[in-house]
């Protein structure tokens, strides 16, 4: 994926920076350098990155003022919030209220990805609980309707459509109240995305949006028109009032960070991108856990939301009981694989999990993180009960390697790889140790505990004590925050 290639590229000239002796200028400069060329590569506005640039330099100078700062850190944190910059449009979206009706009318040129991106869209919103529909008003493109129809069927969503109308605003409108009788929360209207005059297609969009008075209108676009999006999306804006951008393909173009920097600065909000072809691929989009996730720090907001698409609740107080005590077994890393397997493309949660990504799950090699997890979990279905429930590593002596190896086909190597990883993470977890609520809700205190017990990047990341604080009362008094310590303490 290629913005994981630009996070890499940023990374890796953070970290080089990083490994010099002496930080001076020549170093930052060779930092600064590698980071604007992967920006360019990307196709973000030379302007913007230039901006950056000085900018970073301005807070180093300021910086360098105070003595006892820690130059890599002010430097990776302003590369962090300059990035931040670039993308967000500064302009919250408008959002759609659950059990309340809401009109969302999908607008976009032909190809952009419009049909897939309304189908991803109203699955995203499924899953969450919602009673979306969807509409095809797109009468222009012959096969437009049998695929809005296959997709719907695939995710078991509501659909409406005719073969015979020919009109796509009687079309829009009949779907529209159709859908609300049968009280859905969430219509989705596809439009067309090509008329034989440009003229046309904007008043036909003019038209859909009079009969179905959308909440919100959703301009979907191609990335990899690069920076020529900020002309696109401003065109658009100019004929209905598009309240929020998805881009899409932003899995497999150079020119992503072009697209996403120039709607930024076109004060559109992006709210989703598409990063492939399936139905889940398809991400929120809020600037600042994607930066972070683009640099390899983690977006904690993503992999809670993932979290409770998948994790049994009722799987959690046997694991947060032993892992309040301190007990990090194999087990419980096997089960840690199972959870993440079920959470969908794996590379899309393991680039939210702080720590994870470098290492054992490189970025952009999804297939090869999937095998290797695979890998270790048939070398742990090759062990005995008494070594999975295990914490001493001890016990694992050559014979056990050897039969484990050969139980499972693998390399002893390999074996060894699996066992490190596991001593590395126990590590992690033994930090945690009287740290994790054993059961019930959270009090203050333990919610404390919770702010010492997380990464201080993380909790940053969450807006401190008081974000942590919010977070959990989003996320009610159950045990979503147990989760995301069983998860992320131990993935660290
Ligand atoms: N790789 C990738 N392909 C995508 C993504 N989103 C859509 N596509 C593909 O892009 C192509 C066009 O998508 P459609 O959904 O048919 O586009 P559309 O905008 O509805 O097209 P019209 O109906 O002609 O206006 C299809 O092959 C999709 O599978 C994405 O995020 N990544």
């Amino acid at each position: 994926m290629v913005l994981a290639e630009l996070g890499g590229t940023i990374t890796n000239a953070l970290k080089r920076m990083s490994n010099a002796t002496i930080i001076d200028e020549k170093v930052i400069n060779e930092c600064l350098n590698g980071i604007t060329r992967a920006l360019l590569q990307s196709d973000v506005r030379l302007e913007l990155v230039k901006n950056m640039q000085d900018n970073i330099k301005k807070i180093l100078k300021n910086e360098e003022l105070a003595a006892g700062h820690n130059k890599r850190k002010i430097i990776q944190q302003a590369v962090y919030s300059e990035l931040c910059k670039i993308v967000d449009s500064g302009k919250p979206p408008v959002t759609p209220k659950k059990g309340k009706t809401s009109v969302i009318m999908f607008v976009g040129l032909q190809g952009s990805g419009k049909t897939t991106t309304c189908t991803k869209y109203a699955y995203y919103h499924q899953k969450k609980g919602w009673k979306p529909a969807l509409v095809c008003a797109d009468t222009f493109r012959a096969g437009a309707f049998d695929q809005l129809k296959q997709n719907a069927t695939k995710a078991k969503i509501p659909f409406y459509g005719s073969y015979m109308e020919s009109d796509p605003v009687k079309i829009a409108g009949e779907g529209v109240e159709r859908f609300k009788k049968e009280n859905c929360d969430l219509i989705i209207v596809d439009t067309s995305g090509r008329h034989k005059q440009e003229a046309s297609l904007f008043e036909e969009m003019r038209q859909v949006s009079e009969i179905t008075k959308p909440d919100l209108v959703i301009f979907v676009m191609d990335s990899s028109i690069g920076q020529a999006a900020y002309d696109q999306a401003l065109a658009f804006k100019k004929s209905v009032s598009v309240g929020a951008v998805i881009i899409t393909k932003m899995d497999g173009h150079a020119k992503g960070g072009g697209a996403l920097s120039a709607v930024a600065a076109t004060k559109s909000p992006v709210i989703f991108i598409g990063t492939g072809e399936h139905m889940d691929e398809f991400e929120v989009f809020d600037a600042k856990p994607f930066v972070s996730r683009l640099l390899g720090m983690g977006d904690l907001s993503g992999f809670m939301d993932k979290i409770h698409e998948v994790v049994p609740m009722e799987q959690q107080p046997e694991l947060l009981q032993k892992l309040s005590e301190g007990t990090f077994t194999l087990r419980i890393m096997y089960e840690q694989f199972q959870n993440i397997q079920k959470m969908g493309p794996i590379g899309q949660v393991l680039g939210m999990l702080p720590g994870l990504n470098s290492d054992m799950m490189p970025k952009g090699q999804d297939k090869e993180s999937q095998a290797k997890i695979k890998r270790y979990m048939t070398m742990m279905d090759s062990m005995t009960n008494e070594e999975l429930d295990s914490t001493n590593l001890k016990l694992m002596n050559e014979s056990r390697i050897m039969r484990i190896a050969r139980g499972s086909g693998r390399a002893v190597r390999e074996v060894m790889d699996m066992l490190e990883e596991y001593k590395r993470l126990a590590k992690v977890w033994s930090k945690m140790k009287g740290k994790i609520p054993k059961k019930g809700g959270m009090g203050p205190v333990s919610r404390n505990s919770m702010a010492n017990a997380l990464p201080p990047e993380m909790l940053r990341q969450i807006g401190g004590p008081a974000g942590l604080q919010n977070l959990m009362k989003q996320l009610g008094s159950g045990g979503a925050p147990k989760d995301l310590m069983g998860m992320l303490g131990g993935m660290k």
